[in-house]
């Protein structure tokens, strides 16, 4: 658009503003790969103060400085009144599936004192756009701290991970932001669905309904307490090929999805004890296994409230109903959430959650989240119902 200028962004290869419904551009990738020996094998310049560092996540000092920054400096609401609060467990469950590289998970340090000030990450997907299955970079937890804000780090940042991924033969990458930037392939709206009402209007997190009573509120979030579904169970490790299947034929229908083999769905999908949850449908007749929900762990943490410091809530990950209602899936999902002490559960509208958000009584975020690709052009803007993909 005319208003705002991307210095850095406009020298990169991504879909640029000025391009857009230019049908002579071809999809796919926009620069080719560059021969191995071309890429540069020296790390970018830092600002003469700092150094890289690559982060190993498995040692526990390291994890915890990464942890340490990312719960000071990391993303805040609008309003600044929540700020992520990714856990340890959290991370290295991020930054560890299958076939990994630990180069790409990317630290800068003051040299003198040794503080670790910024970090970047990516992890290794294997991504389906349309009909062709790529191998990307997923990346993440691009932070720099608070005191080195608006220097250009950032650039220099993305420009090191780009590299190492290069370095790995990889030339394309996935990404979302709360930010526009040249240029989304998607733009979704995230919903919260009250568990803990009180707690969410006490710190400001949901505000009273007009002509509404505390009890006439806590009344309406209200849930059984045993969820509906005959064979509804816990996700376990005998699953993994039949939840692959179960997955891969769902994500098929969408227009940009991740190509899960069993390797993924055992990292991604198997339940981790406060990090990642994953229920199925094993039909009691048939014993097939007929749908799957999912969700992630991630806390805020409460900026400035005496009473709370911490925002307990879940995330919509992957879901597939081929017997039973998604209305019913997503509602036993609701009330297993609000049984472990989920203060609030938050999905995306993408794949096909807006069949249920208004009726489950999801209220919508107050922003959006923009999808990308890097070195990739897709032609058509995807609507978040052809969007089968999700980003920790
Ligand atoms: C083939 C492999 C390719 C791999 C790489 C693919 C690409 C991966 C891309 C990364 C994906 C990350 C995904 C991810 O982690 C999920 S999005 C969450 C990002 N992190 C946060 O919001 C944490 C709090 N904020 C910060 O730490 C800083 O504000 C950050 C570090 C965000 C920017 O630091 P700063 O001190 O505020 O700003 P400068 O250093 O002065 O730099 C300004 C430039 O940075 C551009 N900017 C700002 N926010 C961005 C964002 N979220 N993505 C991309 N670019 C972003 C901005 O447009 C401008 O460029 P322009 O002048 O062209 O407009
Ligand atoms: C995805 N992953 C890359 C983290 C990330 N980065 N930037 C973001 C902007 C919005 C969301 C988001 C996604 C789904 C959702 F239901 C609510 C969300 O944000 C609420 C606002 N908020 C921000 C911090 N605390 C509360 C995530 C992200």
């Amino acid at each position: 658009s005319l208003a705002k200028r991307h210095k850095f962004w406009e020298t990169q290869p991504v879909g640029q503003f000025k391009d857009v419904g230019d049908p002579s551009l071809p999809e796919g990738p926009i620069e080719p790969p560059t021969p191995l020996s071309e890429v540069k094998q020296e790390p970018y310049n830092l600002p003469n103060l700092y150094e890289w560092i690559t982060c190993d996540m498995n040692s526990e000092d390291m994890c915890t400085e990464v942890y340490n920054l990312l719960t000071n400096n990391y993303v805040e609401d609008d309003e600044n009144m929540f700020r992520f609060n990714y856990s340890k467990e959290f991370l290295r469950w991020a930054l560890h599936p299958p076939g990994y590289f630990k180069s790409w998970h990317i630290g800068v340090r003051v040299k003198s004192s040794k503080k670790l000030v910024a970090f970047i990450t990516g992890v290794p997907a294997r991504i389906r756009a349309r009909d062709a299955v790529v191998n990307m970079a997923e990346i993440n937890f691009l932070c720099v701290h608070k005191k080195l804000r608006s220097k250009r780090l950032a650039p220099v940042m993305i420009k090191e991970v780009t590299r190492r991924v290069h370095l790995e033969n990889i030339w394309q990458a996935a990404y979302t932001a709360g930010v526009v930037l040249p240029t989304p392939i998607s733009t979704c709206q995230y919903w919260h669905r009250s568990l803990n009402p009180k707690k969410l209007i006490d710190v400001g997190f949901s505000r009273l309904g007009a002509r509404m009573t505390m009890s006439r509120t806590i009344k309406l979030y209200k849930l059984p307490d045993s969820t509906a579904t005959p064979g509804f169970r816990k996700m376990e490790p005998h699953d993994v090929p039949a939840v692959t299947r179960l997955l891969r034929n769902y994500l098929s229908q969408f227009l940009v999805a991740p190509d899960f083999d069993e390797d993924d769905v055992e990292h991604w999908l198997l339940p981790r004890d406060d990090v990642v949850d994953s229920y199925l449908v094993e039909s009691p007749e048939t014993h097939e296994t007929t749908d799957f929900v999912s969700f992630y762990t991630l806390p805020s943490s409460i900026l400035g409230n005496q009473n709370y410091s911490t925002l307990k809530a879940a995330y919509s990950y992957y879901n597939v109903s081929t017997k039973t209602p998604l209305l019913q899936l997503m509602n036993d999902t609701l009330i297993v959430t609000k049984r472990k002490d989920y203060d609030v559960f938050n999905a995306l509208d993408v794949m096909q959650n807006e069949s249920f958000l208004k009726e489950l009584k999801f209220g919508p975020g107050d922003g959006k989240l923009h999808y990308y690709l890097y070195n990739y052009r897709i032609n058509h803007v995807l609507r978040p119902s052809e969007l089968g993909l999700v980003l920790l």
